[in-house]
């Protein structure tokens, strides 16, 4: 083991060490997991102050959409979740997962984004047959059998919802699978790293409508095994498939709470008039 690897904290230690009552919280008499929250959470690219206020707490078994205009820091702050961000921007505040700061320098990121996966806005597929594309990204970092190989590539495109249309040409390219298969692809691939947690970057924005359809439902039957935090510009898309939505606007997080009450009564007449359509 490198010197570096030794310092870093394997964020799995702190999944079997499970504290229930540090992530629970009351709302409205019920209780509710919590399993990402964000504590002054700021986001700077150079001098400019991208994210300011976005202190959120995502519930888990839930959707979670981040609305808002373009600009107002939804991907700034869905990246820095689970740290996509370093590169390029100064990412200060805690982002509480488990117990544990993930935001904290000595985490070991990689090990990290396996309980916290990404799917992009366009599906990004490896120049790779469809089956190694779900198992790339396992044998890179661990042993598997053939056995269990085929049994996550089955179980993951199960999923994603993709297998019936691709089990009988596992060893196609990748490449060749229409946008909404591709997307699915990846949702696959992220599946079988086992997450907690998906980030989803308008993941169908590059969809045509009954691809876009199909893979909200996807969603919904993901929900049952996973949390997932989604932004979308598509306004009936978060109120169709989420529980909560938080509306960003300028850097900050203006409104968050059960999306039927965003969508049927904002407290703020800022998220009112972006809902409706007179926003400018
Ligand atoms: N890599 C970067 N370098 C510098 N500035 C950036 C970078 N990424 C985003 N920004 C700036 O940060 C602000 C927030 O951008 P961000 O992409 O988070 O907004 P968004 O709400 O996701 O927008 P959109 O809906 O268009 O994707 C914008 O002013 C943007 O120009």
């Amino acid at each position: 083991m490198t010197k570096r690897s030794q310092e870093l904290k394997p964020v799995s230690e702190f999944i079997s060490d499970s504290r229930p009552e540090r992530f629970v919280y009351q709302m409205d008499g019920d209780r509710h997991e919590i399993a990402l929250s964000t504590e002054n959470l700021q986001v700077r690219y150079g001098d400019k102050l991208a994210l300011s206020e976005g202190d959120l707490s995502f519930e888990r078994y839930k959707i979670t959409s981040l609305i808002g205009a373009s600009g107002s820091g939804k991907s700034t702050f869905l990246r820095s979740l689970n740290r996509m961000n370093d590169d390029v921007a100064n990412v200060t505040g805690k982002i509480m997962y488990r117990g544990l700061d993930i935001n904290s320098k000595d985490i070991d990121v990689y090990e990290m984004r396996r309980h916290i996966g990404m799917v992009f806005q366009r599906p990004n597929p490896f120049a790779k047959s469809i089956y190694d594309n779900i198992t790339f990204p396992l044998t890179r970092r661990g042993k598997y059998t053939k056995e269990q190989l085929d049994e996550i590539v089955e179980t993951t495109l199960k999923q994603a919802a993709l297998w019936d249309q691709v089990k009988d040409e596992l060893n196609k390219s990748a490449l060749a699978l229409s946008g909404g298969q591709a997307q699915r692809l990846v949702i696959a691939r992220a599946l079988a790293l086992k997450p907690d947690i998906l980030l989803l970057d308008e993941p169908s924005s590059a969809l045509d409508p009954i691809s876009s359809a199909k893979f909200e439902d996807t969603l919904l039957e993901l929900k049952k095994y996973y949390t997932i935090i989604i932004v979308t510009h598509n306004m009936q898309q978060a109120a169709r498939i989420s529980d909560y939505t938080a509306f960003f606007h300028q850097g900050k997080v203006i409104e968050y709470d059960l999306t039927r009450k965003i969508f049927t009564r904002p407290k703020v007449k800022l998220t009112d008039d972006y809902i409706s359509g007179n926003f400018g």
